[in-house]
């Protein structure tokens, strides 16, 4: 504190008896300088939030239902040369491309990472982040494990990284099979590779176990998860 410039001679009214207009004037007039409005702790940078994690756990699900109860935060639209499925809808699923297009991008340096998954190309968009992120929003993204791992060794620690699990092998192979979008083949590779997926959870920051019939815990652990990082004091820091 700055002692020496305090006024010495300021009247402080008792607590008790002052208004406490009259107090917190004299209590300024005390210390010497104004009180300030302006926020104690800085304006919270946006985030990138990764959330991986093997095929059928519910990445999607958890992705959909955020998306209705957060606001602030922009979902990327993956570029996929994949097939739509029923119900999905380009530019809000995933923004369906053919392989020519989706290389041209490859090349003009478009993409933050892409791969081939399962046979299609997915991507994704650089400048959909950057125009999100310049307005001050929170950036969602869904990636599959090996898309994960590329993120990180791009972003390393200026993302946040979470990984989402059923419960069990069981649950996660019932709920693949209730989803009814897979072949007896791609079941197979499905499941092979969720038994791979699951040991690199360590490379994760956070763990969401996504129980079957338990959604909704799921999503408000993921909000509780971004409220934490918001809250960080050292905050992290992206640039793409
Ligand atoms: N907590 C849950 N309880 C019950 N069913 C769930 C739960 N979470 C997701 N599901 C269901 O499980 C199925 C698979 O979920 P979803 O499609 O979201 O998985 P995904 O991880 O996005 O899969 P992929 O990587 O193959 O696209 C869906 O039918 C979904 O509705």
């Amino acid at each position: 504190m700055a002692e020496g410039r305090r006024p010495t001679h300021v009247h402080i009214p008792p607590p008790e008896t002052a208004t406490k207009a009259e107090l917190y004037r004299a209590l300024e007039a005390a210390v010497g300088s104004p009180f300030s409005s302006d926020p104690l702790a800085p304006d919270p940078h946006p985030l990138i939030i990764v959330v991986s994690g093997p095929s059928g756990v519910g990445k999607d699900a958890v992705i959909k239902r955020l998306r209705e109860v957060r606001e602030n935060i922009h979902f990327v639209v993956t570029a996929t040369t994949r097939g739509k499925r029923i119900g999905e809808v380009d530019g809000k699923d995933y923004f369906f491309m053919s392989k020519d297009e989706f290389l041209g991008m490859i090349e003009r340096h478009e993409l933050l990472e892409y791969a081939l998954v399962y046979g299609d190309y997915k991507g994704i968009p650089k400048q959909q982040i950057r125009d999100h992120m310049a307005k001050g929003l929170d950036i969602v993204l869904r990636v599959d494990i090996q898309g994960a791992a590329t993120l990180r060794r791009i972003l390393r620690n200026s993302a946040v990284f979470v990984f989402l699990v059923a419960e069990s092998e069981d649950a996660l192979v019932k709920r693949l099979i209730d989803r009814k979008t897979e072949t007896k083949e791609t079941l197979l590779v499905r499941i092979a590779t969720a038994r791979e997926e699951v040991k690199h959870m360590e490379e994760f920051d956070y763990v969401v176990v996504n129980r079957e019939g338990e959604l909704e815990n799921s999503v408000k652990l993921v909000e509780s998860i971004i409220d934490a990082e918001k809250a960080k004091v050292r905050q992290r820091t992206v640039t793409i």
